[in-house]
């Protein structure tokens, strides 16, 4: 009998790392293989599962990607840009399925990725959720049917260490609000009001930010219209969401043609 698909956890110590070694290592459809962190870090040459604080996994918390990756099939990745951009060249080197959570790349980076994309598979999505995958593809549906005088605005909330903003989920209804208008949203974006900002233009997809305790993770895309506002609304309260929709990437990837694809190629929406 084949052995089943390795898999390797990138950032494996952080909040979303931690939520994937526990379903790697739970799902019956594949294998963990390796943990990866940054050099120095304090969990290196640890075991992962006791690091975390639960039973042994036998997987030994590493810096060599490259030692890892010589083992797997896929990586899942959650890390930040820094980490993630130079993962992927590894990757592809080792003809691996990179599944990219990572947000706040910016147009550099991604150029980067679509390179390295050439050669291995990669899914990249700013929210691996089911949901929040169908709320886009809604987004991009209201869109269309609504002319320019419903104002989008896309509203976010998360928790108080998140470093990045707006949020990768909001870009990507943002993009597919933008879609829907047939406009690019790099011409239309309206990020980070403050002080004497004059009135709203039309067409203009507004993005507000909101930072505190421990919310998972919160949107709504709201068209606010003359008389009357359509709210739609995406409420996380598990990451296990994205850690689910991130193996299921993975698993989906593995054995196919080499390049960029994203949750919504993986969900068939
Ligand atoms: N697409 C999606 O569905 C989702 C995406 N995310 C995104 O995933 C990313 C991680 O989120 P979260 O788990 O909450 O963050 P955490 O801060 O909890 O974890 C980040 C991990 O990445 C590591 N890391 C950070 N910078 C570097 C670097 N330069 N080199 C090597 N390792 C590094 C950290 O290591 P260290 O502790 O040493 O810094 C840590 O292990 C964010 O970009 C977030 O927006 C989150 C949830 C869902
Ligand atoms: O940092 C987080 O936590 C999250 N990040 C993603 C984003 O930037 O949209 C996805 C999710 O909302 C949680």
């Amino acid at each position: 009998m084949s052995e089943l698909p390795g898999i390797v956890v990138n950032g494996a110590s952080g909040r979303m790392g931690q939520m994937l070694v526990r379903l790697v290592s739970e799902n019956p459809a594949c294998r963990l293989v390796g943990a990866l962190e940054r050099a120095g870090h304090d969990w290196i040459g640890r075991d992962i599962g006791t690091a975390m604080g639960g039973a042994e996994l036998g997987v030994t918390v590493t810096d060599d990607a490259l030692d890892a990756m010589s083992r797997a099939q896929a990586v899942i990745d959650f890390t930040a840009p820094a980490a993630t951009v130079p993962l992927a060249e590894i990757a592809a080197q080792a003809r691996a399925v990179h599944v990219i959570g990572t947000t706040g790349l910016d147009e550099d980076d991604i150029a980067k990725l679509d390179a390295a994309a050439r050669h291995a598979v990669m899914v990249r999505a700013g929210n691996m959720s089911f949901g929040v995958n169908l709320l886009t593809k809604l987004t991009e549906t209201v869109a269309r049917a609504l002319d320019v005088e419903f104002d989008i605005e896309i509203v976010e909330a998360h928790h108080k260490h998140k470093v990045d903003a707006p949020s990768g989920t909001a870009l990507m209804l943002g993009e597919a609000a933008a879609e829907g208008r047939g406009v690019r949203l790099t011409d239309v974006a309206d990020r980070g009001r403050d002080g004497i900002t004059g009135a709203r233009e039309e067409g203009h997809i507004g993005f507000s930010a909101i930072r505190g305790g421990d919310i998972v993770g919160e949107h709504d895309v709201i068209f606010a219209g003359p008389g009357e506002r359509i709210i739609l609304r995406h409420v996380a309260t598990d990451r296990a969401i994205f850690a689910r929709g991130a193996v299921k990437a993975a698993l989906w990837g593995i054995g196919r043609k080499p390049g960029a694809y994203d949750m919504m190629d993986v969900l068939g929406l």
